[in-house]
Parts: structure tokens; C-alpha cells; sequence
């Protein structure tokens, strides 16, 4: 029976111990136990002679960068970039998110990224993005994702002048995925226009989940750390900065809130100059909430909004989904909530080919990969220990190959 048990763990994707994590652990410990100060120990070189080339010929036959050829930079954020590559197999394009290992030890921040490959690879949801492969070498996490050639909901405010019939597309479909996130029992936390990503048929999925946190039994997050972005951030989070807070997931449904009035008005609703009267006009909000008269906004968009942008305990949406499903706003002759996804999106985009980036801004790339930044640590400092587990594929994989054995 134990040998069942132990087969069965090594070939789940969830387990601790699967295959891929172990081979992640081999690796791991000969990178970081490869440097010349640590082999003068009789030890380690030992090690080292017997697993190096071990390690070496793995590596070679494990998913790695060059794998994949870099077509263009497509997004970047404080760890990394997103590039759009073609996987040279397959010939098919994604987007491949790298995180750099360096940077995150440095911060001390080598944590995050976890709830961002569980969600992105387990939520098998029309509304999140898909993770198809995770893997890794000694400078960096790759993510390779679905490509999403539509761009961000922020370029499509720049570029077009956003109606209320579209906002109520829009809005309906990010409530859609925020539920499908809680029910998944996570808290996005960071709810912007740039996370929300357009498809080729035209419907949007929530992306970067690196500011996700898992709810406990009560439904409720107790974290201290303000995560988020200053203009969606909601008062609870804000007040309780540093104090051991307790939060639920109505602090997405804030953020929703924000997205419509921007959507509709051009700029967020508490925006100011200085970041603390930013801060302040949030904590204010009963009062700094404004419409501009000349604002061609109707009565329900201006309800829904405010119903959004109130206190935690009357929050729409405190209570259940359902709640803002019935919300007059989203009241219309062409979709229901449960036909949406057969909806037809304000704007499907025009492509040229699989990997046209037209709907992405120009970024430039640091290519900050040059060698004299990585400098050899000078003892074993467990550098590639908070990496180990994060290899993962969707598909073809040495798990997955074992499991289709007829033996198994
Ligand atoms: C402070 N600590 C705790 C952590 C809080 C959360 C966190 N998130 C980070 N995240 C990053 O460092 C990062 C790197 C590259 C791109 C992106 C996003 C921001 C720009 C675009 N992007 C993104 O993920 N795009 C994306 C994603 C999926 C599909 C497609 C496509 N097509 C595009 C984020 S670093 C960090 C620190």
C-alpha cells in the first residue's frame, strides 16, 4: 500500500514531492552548492563530481528559455518582463512571463509568484489566464502563458471614447472572473484595467496574480502589507496599513467600482497629484466621491458606482455575487449573465497573424542579462531553495509520460 501511496504523490502535480519538484531539488542544491569556496569541502566536491554532469544532462532534456524564440517585449513589471515567444516544438506563440531570481533575493520578496502559477495553472477558467508551462534555470521563473493579442483594458481606453454600453460588457465580464477567483478561494487584491487582458475572440481574462492571497475558512485575509495600486486600493486596506488587518474579498468589489467611474468619466475618482490626498480623498470617500456635471453618466451607472465605492459592511456585493448580477445597471436587451460568454464583445481584434503585438504598447528591453551583474556568492546562501516546486507543465511531462505507462 505505501508503495501505491508514494507513486501516486510523485505523479501528482499538487504534490510537494512530485517528480518535476524533485527534479527541481537536484538542481537547486548543485547550483547552489557549485561554487569554488564551498568544493574546497571534501564533501560537496564529491557531490558536485556525482551530480554536476547529472545535473547538466537534465537540464538539457527539462523545458529552458532557448526552447522558446523571443519575438517582442510585450509588458514589464518590478521582477521582470513579459515577452511574446514561439515555441520552436510547436510553433505556437504565448506569452512568457520571467521573474528575476536575483532581483527577488535581493528584496527578500521570493514568495508572491506562487499563488500566480497555482491559480493561473489550476483554474481551468474562460475568465483567468492559463498557465501552459512553468520552469526555471539559476537567473529566472519563466511563466508561459496563453497570449492574450487583444492588450489591456487601459489601451483600449486610450484608444477609444469607452460608452456605457460597453463599460456594462466589461464590467460584467471582470465580475464573472472575480467570482470565479473567490470561488477558487483567492482575493485579487490589485484589480486595475492593466490585469484585465482582451482575447482574439474579443472577451476579457484577469491576468498578473502576483498580489493574490488566499482567504481563510471565515472568508476573511489577515495580512498587514497594503498591496495594490494607490488609485484602487480600498479604505479597509488602506486604514489598517501595517496593523494585523482583517479583510474580505469585497475589496475587489471596491476596485470594480474604480473601473466603472474610469471607464465612464476618463480618470479614476480619487485621484490626486500628491500620493497621501490621494490616500486621504479614499479614506474620505462618502464625501471626495464626485460626478462632474457635464459627465454624460446615467442614474443606475452613477448607483452601481456608489453602491461599489461605500464601506465594507454595506459594499455591494458584501453579500453574495448574485447581489450585483441584479443590479439595474446591467439591465440590457442583448446579454444576460449567463449568456455573456456567447455575448458579442464591443471590439474583436483585428490580427494580422498569431503574433501581432499592434495592441501592445513599444516597451524597450532592459537587457540587463549581462553577466557582470550576477556575481557567484561567496558561501551557500540557499538562493535556489525558495524556487524549488515551481516547475510545472500542462501537458507532456515526465509525470504525465509515466502516468500514460500502461504499468502504472
Ligand atoms: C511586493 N511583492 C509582495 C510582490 C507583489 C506582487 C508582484 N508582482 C510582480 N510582477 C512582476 O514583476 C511582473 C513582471 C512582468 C509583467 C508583469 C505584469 C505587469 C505588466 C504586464 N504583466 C503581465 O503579467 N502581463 C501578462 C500576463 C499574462 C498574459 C499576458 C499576455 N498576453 C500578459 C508583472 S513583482 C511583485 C512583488
Amino acid at each position: 500500500m505505501e508503495q501505491e501511496e508514494l507513486l501516486r504523490q510523485l505523479l501528482d502535480a499538487r504534490s510537494p514531492i512530485n517528480i518535476e519538484s524533485l527534479l527541481d531539488t537536484i538542481t537547486a542544491l548543485v547550483n547552489d552548492c557549485k561554487i569554488p569556496v564551498l568544493m574546497r569541502m571534501k564533501s560537496i566536491d564529491n557531490f558536485i563530481n556525482r551530480y554536476e554532469r547529472v545535473v547538466e544532462s537534465l537540464s538539457s532534456m527539462r523545458m529552458k528559455a532557448c526552447d522558446f524564440r523571443q519575438l517582442k517585449v510585450i509588458g514589464r513589471g518590478a521582477f521582470g518582463e513579459v515577452h511574446l515567444v514561439r515555441h520552436n516544438k510547436s510553433n505556437t506563440v504565448y506569452a512568457m512571463k520571467m521573474l528575476n531570481k536575483d532581483d527577488m533575493i535581493k528584496r527578500a520578496d521570493s514568495a508572491f509568484f506562487w499563488e500566480e502559477r497555482d491559480i493561473m495553472a489550476h483554474a481551468n477558467s474562460d475568465w483567468i489566464v492559463r498557465l501552459q508551462y512553468a520552469f526555471q534555470d539559476p537567473r529566472y521563473l519563466y511563466m508561459v502563458m496563453e497570449y492574450m493579442p487583444g492588450g489591456d483594458l487601459v489601451n483600449l481606453m486610450t484608444t477609444y471614447d469607452v460608452s456605457e454600453k460597453w463599460t456594462r460588457f466589461y464590467t460584467a465580464e471582470l465580475v464573472e472572473a472575480l467570482a470565479a477567483l473567490h470561488e477558487m478561494g483567492y482575493i485579487h487584491r490589485d484589480v486595475k484595467p492593466d490585469n484585465m487582458l482582451i482575447s482574439r475572440s474579443g472577451h476579457i481574462k484577469l491576468a498578473d496574480f502576483g498580489t493574490c492571497v488566499k482567504m481563510n475558512e471565515g472568508g476573511v485575509v489577515r495580512c498587514s502589507t497594503a498591496v495594490g495600486t494607490p488609485d484602487y486600493i480600498s479604505p479597509e486596506v488602506l486604514r489598517n496599513q501595517g496593523q494585523d488587518a482583517e479583510f474580505g474579498k469585497e475589496v475587489d468589489w471596491w476596485s470594480v467600482g474604480v473601473f466603472i467611474y474610469e471607464m465612464l468619466i476618463g480618470e479614476t475618482p480619487f485621484y490626486a497629484e500628491a500620493l497621501v490626498s490621494t490616500y486621504t480623498n479614499i479614506m474620505n470617500h462618502k464625501t471626495s466621491l464626485k460626478f462632474p456635471d457635464d459627465a454624460q453618466i446615467s442614474e443606475k451607472a452613477k448607483d452601481i458606482i456608489k453602491r461599489f465605492l461605500s464601506a465594507a459592511p454595506e459594499r455591494l456585493g458584501k453579500n453574495s455575487v448574485d447581489e450585483i448580477r441584479a443590479h439595474r445597471f446591467f439591465v440590457n436587451d442583448e446579454w444576460n449573465f449567463s449568456t455573456l460568454r456567447n455575448a458579442t464583445p464591443p471590439i474583436i481584434p483585428t490580427l494580422k497573424s498569431d503574433d501581432d503585438t499592434t495592441h501592445f504598447e513599444e516597451i524597450e528591453s532592459k537587457d540587463r542579462d549581462n553577466q557582470e551583474t550576477f556575481q557567484l556568492p561567496k558561501t551557500f546562501n540557499g538562493n535556489q531553495l525558495p524556487f524549488i516546486g515551481f516547475t510545472y507543465s500542462n501537458e507532456y511531462s515526465p509525470v504525465n509520460g509515466l502516468k500514460n505507462q500502461k504499468q502504472l
